[in-house]
């Protein structure tokens, strides 16, 4: 049987190839599919529109929410093959990296768009390419070492036998900073186009690397138009994660790409960071996405037992989502695989400490502490205690839901989305937002009702909650809820039991 809710957890898949037809997008929301990556490194803004198109029928079958999020493409490198005739190359061979892109790749060069490469490379670096990096078992990318540099071409070591095979390789020079804007001109377009057409929710900015990336970022979007729009930053090297307490500050959520990380930094160091970085946005209040979990399951049903236990262990380092890439996007199973994550997630949230990551959450104060978040705190608390089967939140821009979320309650928690008065903004943005917070599930409110300080509507209103959280299966009669919520200028916890 379906669940309504597989996890607390939310799942964000990249939709491609494998998961654009309405059929399959149906199926990908019903098992737990939140939020809908358009990753702009591949393919073109009239393919990601006929996805988006289907997306949004899907989500009107099944009557479900789902995020929508732009991927940039950034400072990516990539090596074009434009014949799509796969690539040999064996290990210690040599292979030649050429600025020269009128050249077409083979066993011996790989052209590459960019001209200041043999000057950011020296003898002994490492570089990365492939059409999905490094997977663990590889065959598809593979491992240069640099040899020498000669004018503007680096030769290289191949480190492993590998086929390449596709039209697009990424590359990617461990600890190397690449001299090229982290929003580049085509994604300025993308985003004005495609961006503003689709008023997206998110724009995931990959390979942020400093805050005035975000910031410019952010004042792109104002020029567009896109207030609402929220920023994630995308930490994908050594860079990144050296600035990553500023870039937390200004950034609406993060994502950690360990595709890129992973072999941006040794591999015995990627956990550390990985339970740093988590941890600093659970105590900032601010959603973290981690990504590459269950690469084997783009060719398998089943997960190896090192990715399953890691995908639990993310749950337990506090994650708030799980990014599925290839899986989706390429995969041969992408409902599949979205089912096996929420499962895994929801037997790892079972088992979360979340006494303690409570404590920690009540010490690590927010500046500027704002009066109503120590009453989200109690009503998760007095969540626990009452055994409440869900929380119910109101709030317009999100934030509510956001510091209730902070606290981790183990139940799920509705959050009632009010448009708020006076902006013409309909709330809809605000809603799909929270779809990127762990256990927090929103609902758009019935459009009908105005707001008033007047206690009836705001009563009328819980009813329409508790209605839905019925008929959806998360409540049943006799059950008890906490609500949170601002009446005037109190902030209010209520407990109340749901009527037959
Ligand atoms: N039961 C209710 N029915 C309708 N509206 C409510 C109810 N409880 C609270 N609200 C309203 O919901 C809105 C929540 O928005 P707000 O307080 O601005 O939250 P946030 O800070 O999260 O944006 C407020 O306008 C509040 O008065
Ligand atoms: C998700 C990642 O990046 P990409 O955009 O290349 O898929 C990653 O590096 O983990
Ligand atoms: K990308
Ligand atoms: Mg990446």
């Amino acid at each position: 049987m379906e669940t309504f809710l597989p996890s607390l957890t939310k799942v964000v898949g990249t939709l491609g190839p494998k998961s654009r037809s309405v059929d399959v997008l149906e199926a990908c929301l019903k098992a737990g599919l939140s939020v809908a990556r358009f990753d702009f490194s591949w393919l073109d803004e009239d393919y990601h529109q006929e996805t988006l198109e289907n997306l949004k029928e899907a989500c009107k079958n099944v009557n479900k929410l789902c995020a929508v999020m732009l991927d940039t493409q950034g400072p990516e490198l990539q090596v074009h093959n434009k014949t799509g005739r796969p690539i040999e190359l064996k290990v210690d061979d040599h292979v030649t990296i050429t600025p020269d892109i009128s050249i077409e790749p083979s066993s011996e060069v790989l052209p590459v768009y960019y001209t200041g490469l043999s000057e950011a490379v020296k003898k002994g670096d490492t570089i990365f390419l492939g059409q999905y990096l490094f997977t663990g078992s590889e065959t598809t990318s593979v491992w240069l070492e640099v040899v020498e540099t000669t004018g503007s071409d680096v030769i290289c070591l191949v480190k492993n036998s590998a086929t390449l095979a596709g039209f697009i390789f990424t590359m990617h020079i461990s600890q190397v900073h690449i001299n090229l804007p982290t929003l580049t001109e085509v994604d300025k377009q993308v985003i004005s186009t495609w961006g503003s057409r689709n008023n997206v929710d998110i724009v995931s900015l990959s390979y942020t690397r400093h805050v005035e990336d975000v910031r410019e970022l952010r004042e792109f979007l104002n020029s567009q138009n896109l207030h609402e729009t929220q920023i994630f930053a995308k930490i994908e090297n050594v860079e990144g994660l050296r600035h990553f307490d500023e870039i937390l500050q200004e950034v609406d959520g993060i994502i950690l790409s360990r595709g890129n990380l992973g072999i941006d930094l040794p591999p015995e160091k990627v956990f550390l960071f990985q339970k740093s970085a988590v941890y600093k946005c659970n105590m900032a209040g601010k959603p973290a996405i981690v990504t590459r979990v269950v690469d084997s399951m783009t060719d398998n049903l089943r997960p190896t037992r090192a990715e399953a236990t890691d995908v639990a262990n993310a749950v337990l380092d506090g994650t708030d989502g799980i990014l599925l890439g290839a899986e989706t996007l390429r995969g041969l199973y992408p409902v599949e695989t979205i089912k096996t994550v929420g499962r895994i997630c929801a037997e790892a949230e079972s088992v979360y400490n979340q006494a303690l990551h409570y404590k920690r959450a009540v010490k690590h104060v927010i500046e500027p502490m704002s009066r109503e978040e120590p009453v989200a705190a109690s009503a998760v608390h007095a969540a626990s205690k009452v055994k409440a089967a869900i929380i119910v939140v109101f709030t317009s821009s999100g934030r509510a839901a956001r510091w209730i979320a902070r606290y981790r309650p183990t139940v799920p928690v509705v959050a009632v989305v009010i448009p708020r008065q006076g902006t013409g903004l309909s709330g809809t943005s605000q809603a799909r937002q929270c779809l990127l917070l762990r256990g927090i599930y929103p609902i758009l409110d019935c459009p009908n009702v105005s707001i008033t300080s007047d206690g009836s509507i705001e009563e009328a209103d819980l009813t329409f909650a508790l209605d839905h959280s019925k008929a959806v299966g998360l409540v049943k009669p006799h059950d008890r809820v906490v609500v949170f919520q601002k009446i005037g200028d109190s902030a209010v916890v209520k407990i109340v039991n749901v009527e037959d």
